[in-house]
This record gives structure tokens, sequence and C-alpha cells, in this order.
């Protein structure tokens, strides 16, 4: 059944409706977790079910490989996005075909965005340069056949020309063939409202379908607001300020506040009826959203599926579980559903679909060239991106490509042992010192719930010069309870532990389970690491132009630099320079002192 069909039912049956929208996990584990996640939020009753075509096209193959078994395996409605970037006809045609042959009858069409670290958009040779043209083209090709889906923008297209060119534009794509939008996430109800009426007083009737994001963290609101330069209103922020810390404060207090922001719209004079969930592949946001909406009273309508076996691999083979639920699986899944929800972590669990949203947002710097430009100036050696990483480290500098934030609280404890490192050439992009049992309300090393305890392993994460690669991991060897991992850019892969998940950050709070935000995954790290290389490679492109040795210099460090982390795994051994101790010890070996500020010695 196409979109508009299920919309008109559930309006003739005249209850709202709501729809889910996920991306394509970045690795096979995370596959595998949301389709068993889908399965589960299947029980919430959406009325279908979309999946985003990876920026610049380039998870084509998982997009299609998603709508196919939504569809013959889930059983699922489902809406394929499709964009024009870097996609000549003959794949267009091909992704059609192959949403055609799964029996999808949605499909999203979109111009996209340009590709990874391009700043135009420009049309391939034998491709589309607008949405409208892609319409058209499916419309030309398959008839009635596709529902097809535009997207639309309350707060405005960065590139569009005025609101009006804009709304004009966007009754060309309806004029062509579009009969549905859906729309750029907002918070800002008036904002949206305004839009919609400017919508309907162009003559536009279609269902427009308000895309929702649910507030889930502050650090990924905060990422992908700043990303998108969506508009917030200010008093969410002063509402969000002093709970930011405890991401269970901040999930409720952001569920109250976009559903009164669902309920004004629905309320609006703009014939909305339903809303589409951006889950970003995680449930409870969504669902909490459905229950402040009492709109879960109504999926009680729509039948549970009967006990399924998990399609999660590791879950179906699971050999330790309480024996209290051995014959009460579903309610065992459901309780430990939210163990990957805390998408705070250093990486986050590789195997949560969500881990790789990044990636769904475009991996770019998340500074404007001109400002990344002012903060850190033109370096012209080695040293002097050893002293711009120590002075971020010192609270001196306000961010770093990997860091669009100032140094943590937590850094303080550590900061000068991490300046010096920085200095011998070994370029931090993340840390924590040890912690033995602080109290959550703790300002600098405490979070989640109030009356709990946290825990940390000392932990750090750089970019290491080749020549020094070997001699460290050979001091690391050696050391007690150090575990590291170390990768170079071609992923040449180093490592003294097992795979699987050490957990470095852990909490014990009143009347809850042990939650374990944090863990350092080596599958984790290993698609990480892309994204770490690929952020210096931008570093490096915004000098291309105007500087091309500062460009030579940074490319070349972020070519052949290793990305190495490493965990210093015995949180009750109170020296805190332990996890720092073998970069003196190499720094010894090559006759350098660390007891003076110029080690910067080796680094030019
Ligand atoms: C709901 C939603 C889902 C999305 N999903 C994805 C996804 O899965 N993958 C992905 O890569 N991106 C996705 N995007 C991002 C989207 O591809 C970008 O925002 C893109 O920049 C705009 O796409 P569009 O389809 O609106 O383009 P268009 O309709 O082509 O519009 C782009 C700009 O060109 C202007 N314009 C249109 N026609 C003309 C004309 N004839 N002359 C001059 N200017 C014109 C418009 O006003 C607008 O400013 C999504 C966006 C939304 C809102
Ligand atoms: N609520 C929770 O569950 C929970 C648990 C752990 C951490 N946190 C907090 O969540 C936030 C996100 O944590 P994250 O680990 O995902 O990433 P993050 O980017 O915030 O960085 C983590 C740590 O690395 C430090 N750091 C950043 N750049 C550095 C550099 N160049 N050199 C050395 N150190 C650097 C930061 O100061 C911070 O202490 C942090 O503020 C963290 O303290 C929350």
């Amino acid at each position: 059944m196409r979109i508009s069909d299920k919309i008109k039912k559930a309006e003739r049956e005249g209850r709202p409706w709501w729809s889910f929208e996920f991306f394509p996990p970045k690795t096979s584990e995370g596959w595998v977790n949301l389709y068993d996640r889908i399965e589960r939020m299947q029980q919430l009753g959406p009325i279908f079910v979309d999946i985003t075509w990876g920026a610049g096209g380039s998870t084509s193959d998982a997009t299609t490989g998603f709508v196919k078994t939504a569809h013959s395996e889930l059983g699922l409605e489902t809406c394929m996005h499709l964009t024009c970037t870097n996609m000549p006809t003959e794949m267009v045609d091909q992704a059609l075909k192959e949403a055609y042959d799964s029996g999808c009858r949605n499909i999203l069409a979109l111009r996209g965005d340009p590709p990874r670290g391009v700043e135009e958009w420009k049309p391939v040779e034998g491709g589309f340069n607008h949405a409208i043209d892609l319409v058209r083209h499916i419309r030309k090709k398959y008839g009635d056949y596709f529902d097809i889906g535009v997207a639309g923008f309350p707060e405005g297209h960065p590139q569009s020309e005025s609101p009006e060119a804009e709304i004009r534009h966007f009754k060309a794509k309806v004029d062509a063939g579009a009969n549905v939008v859906f729309t750029q996430m907002f918070y800002d109800a008036d904002v949206f409202i305004d839009w919609g009426r400017r919508l309907r007083a162009a003559g536009i009737t279609i269902p427009i379908v308000p895309g929702i994001m649910p507030i889930q963290t502050y650090a990924a609101f905060k990422r992908r607001t700043d990303f998108a330069g969506t508009i917030v209103p200010k008093e969410l922020w002063d509402m969000l300020e002093p709970i930011k810390d405890d991401d269970a404060k901040v999930r409720e207090f952001g569920t109250r506040y976009v559903a009164d922001m669902c309920r004004k719209i629905l309320n609006a004079d703009l014939g909305i009826h339903g809303m589409h969930f951006y889950t970003m592949n995680l449930s409870r946001g969504t669902e909490m959203l459905l229950e402040e909406l009492q709109f879960v009273a109504m999926a009680d309508r729509v039948k549970p599926l009967p006990w399924r076996v998990s399609l999660t691999q590791k879950r179906r083979t699971e050999t330790t579980r309480p024996i209290f639920w051995s014959n009460r699986q579903r309610s065992y899944l459901t309780r430990t559903r939210e163990w990957d929800e805390f998408p705070n972590g250093r990486w986050g669990d590789a195997s949560s679909p969500a881990f790789g949203d990044v990636d769904a947002l475009q991996l770019a710097l998340p500074h404007k060239p001109q400002d990344a430009v002012k903060i850190w100036g033109t370096p012209r050696s080695l040293g002097d991106i050893s002293a711009l990483f120590a002075r971020f480290c010192r609270g001196d500098l306000k961010a770093l490509p990997w860091s669009d934030q100032p140094a943590a609280k937590e850094t303080s404890y550590i900061a000068e042992q991490l300046a010096k490192i920085n200095e011998l050439g070994f370029l931090t992009i993340n840390s924590q010192p040890r912690v033995d049992g602080v109290s959550s309300d703790d300002p600098a090393l405490g979070w989640g719930p109030m009356n709990g305890y946290c825990y940390q392993k000392a932990y750090l994460e750089f970019f290491c010069p080749p020549q020094h690669v070997e001699a460290l991991l050979a001091i690391l060897d050696k050391a007690p309870s150090i575990t590291y991992h170390a990768v170079n850019k071609q992923g040449e892969f180093h490592s003294n532990t097992a795979p699987g998940p050490n957990a470095v950050t852990w909490g014990v709070f009143p009347g809850a389970e042990v939650i374990q935000p944090t863990v350092v995954d080596s599958t984790a790290f290993q698609a990480w690491k892309d994204e770490a290389y690929e952020l210096g490679a931008q570093w490096a492109l915004l000098y291309r132009e105007s500087e091309p040795e500062t460009h030579k210099l940074i490319q070349g460090i972020f070519d052949e630099f290793h990305l190495v982390n490493i965990v210093f795994n015995d949180y009750r051994n109170t020296d805190d320079d332990a996890v720092f101790k073998p970069f003196y010890e190499l720094a010894q070996q090559n006759g350098v002192h660390l007891n003076g500020s110029s080690t910067a010695a080796t680094t030019d």
C-alpha cells in the first residue's frame, strides 16, 4: 500500500498516525540489531518506516537491501529515500527497479547534499539537477505506481534564493507529481505553522508530514542542531542547561517539550494528523514521545506480533539469562533493551544500530571554514600543531577538529600531562582520567542520577608519529594493566587485547542496574578510525587554496600518523601518571627531558 492511502485510511478512522525513520548502520552487527529493534518498534504501530540514502550515495546497496528485508521479512510498509548526488540516471533506474521488485511503493525523492569534503552541490554527468527532475523521472517511468515524497524546510533551505522562490520551487515539485512532503527537523512550532500556512496559501494541499527528532541526550541534540543550523528557542537551551549531564532527565524533559510542540501542530489549522519520527535507530526517545502524546494507547489496537526468536545472532544464542525469565523471553529482552541506548560513549557500542549516526549527518568539521582558520591560525610545523593541541588540553583553546567543545572539566585533572605528551608530538584527541567512585553530583567527574557513584579507567587516544609506533607498542606490551589498539589510515591494526568491549565508564545508582555508558571496543574503533582521519583531512583542506604548505603539512600528518588508544585498566591504582609513563619512557629512550617546556624538540 502507498503511504498516502495509509494516511487516508488513518484519517477516515479518525485517529492520529505516526511513522519511523532509520538510517543504514555502519557495522554488520549494527544491521542485525537494527532489524531486531525494528521488529520490536513495529509493535508501536508505525504506519510505515523509511530508510535514508547515505550522503553522496554512500550506502545505496544498504538502503535497497533494507527495503527488501523490511518488505519481505518484516512485512513493513517502507519508503526508500533516493538522492541525485553522484547518481547518473542508470544508477537511479537501478535503485528504482530494486525498490519496485521488492514491492516498495514509496520513494522520498531528494536532491541530496554534497558528498563529504565538498562544499557546493554539483550534478553528475548524465544525472539530475534538482529533486524535481527526479520526481518527473519517476512519474515518467512508473506512472502512479509510487507515492513520491519530497523534502520541505520549515526554516528555509540554506541555499534558497528567498522564502518566496523556495515556495515557488516547492510548488513546482508538487505540480510535477510529488504527493506528500516530509519536513526537516525543527524545534519551534510557530516557525513550522507559519511555513505550513504559506504552503497552504500557495494552493499546496498534499499531506504535510512533520519530521520530529526526539531529544535523546544533550550532546546529540547540540551536535545535530549545530550541524543543521536548526533554530532552537532560547528557552529550550535555558531549560536544558541545568540538566545537561543527566541523560535520563534530558530525555524526560525533552519528551515533554517536543510533545507540546507536536500537540500545537496537530491542533493548528493545517490538516495535520500524523508525525514522522527521526528515531536515529534508537527506540526509547520515540517510544516516550508516543506515550506522552498518548498515541501508544492507539497503537495497542495494532496486534503485537507473536513471539519470535530474536533475529540477532548474539541474543538468539545467549546462554546467560536469569532463570526467572526462562519462560518470558520477550519480557527479558524488553528489560535489557536500553543497554545500548546511552550513546554518550567514547565510541559507543559497535553492535548498536545507532552506531555511526555521524555518517548519517554527513561528516564535516563542526566549524565554518573562516571560524576554523581563526581558531587554529596557520600552523607551519608539527611543533605549531602540537602547541595547538597542548593549548586545548590546558583550556586555552576552545576547539579542535575532533572536539567542538572546550576540554571538559574532567580534563583539568590531567591537563599538564596531556599537554606534555602533545608537545612530544603525540597528538591527543580524547582522554579521561581515572575515577574510583566519586559522587554522581561531582561537578567535574559525576554524571547520571543523584546519590550514585561514578567510575572510570584512565584512557587516552592520540595520533602517533609513525617513527615512534613500534617502540611505543613495545613499551605498552610490557606495561602492566594497559590494553591498546593501534591502526593506521590504511587499516593495519595492532592490539594486545581480545576483541570485544572493555567497559571504561560505569556508574552505580540507587535502585538501578549498573549503567555502563562507555566502552572501548575494537570493531567500533576501526569504524571510528575513518572518521578520525577524515576530520584531519578536512582540517588540511581548509588551507588547500590559501596556504598550500600548511595544507601539505596537515595532510601529511593525518596520512601517516597512526591512531592509538590506551586504557589503563587498574582504576584503583592511585598513580594518576601511570597511563602517561610509557610516553616518558619513550622520551627517555630518545634522550628528551620532560621537566622543561622545551620538549618540542622532537616535534619539528
Ligand atoms: C525529510 C528529509 C529527508 C532527507 N533524507 C536524506 C537522505 O536520505 N539522504 C541525503 O543525502 N539527504 C537527505 N536529506 C537532505 C536533502 O537531500 C538536502 O537537504 C538537500 O540540500 C535538499 O534536497 P531537496 O530534495 O529539497 O532539493 P531541491 O528540491 O532540489 O532543492 C534544493 C535547493 O534548490 C532550490 N531549487 C529548487 N528548484 C530550483 C530551481 N529550478 N532553480 C533554482 N533553485 C531551485 C530549492 O529552493 C532549494 O534551496 C533529507 C532532507 C529532508 C528534509
Ligand atoms: N552521562 C554519561 O553517561 C556520560 C558518561 C561518560 C562521559 N560523559 C560525558 O559525555 C560527554 C561525551 O563524552 P565522549 O567521550 O563521547 O566525548 P568528548 O568529545 O566529550 O571527549 C571526552 C573527553 O576527552 C577530552 N578531550 C577532548 N579532546 C581532547 C584532546 N584533544 N586531548 C585530550 N583530551 C581531550 C574531553 O575534555 C573529555 O574529557 C563528555 O562530556 C563526557 O564527560 C557522560
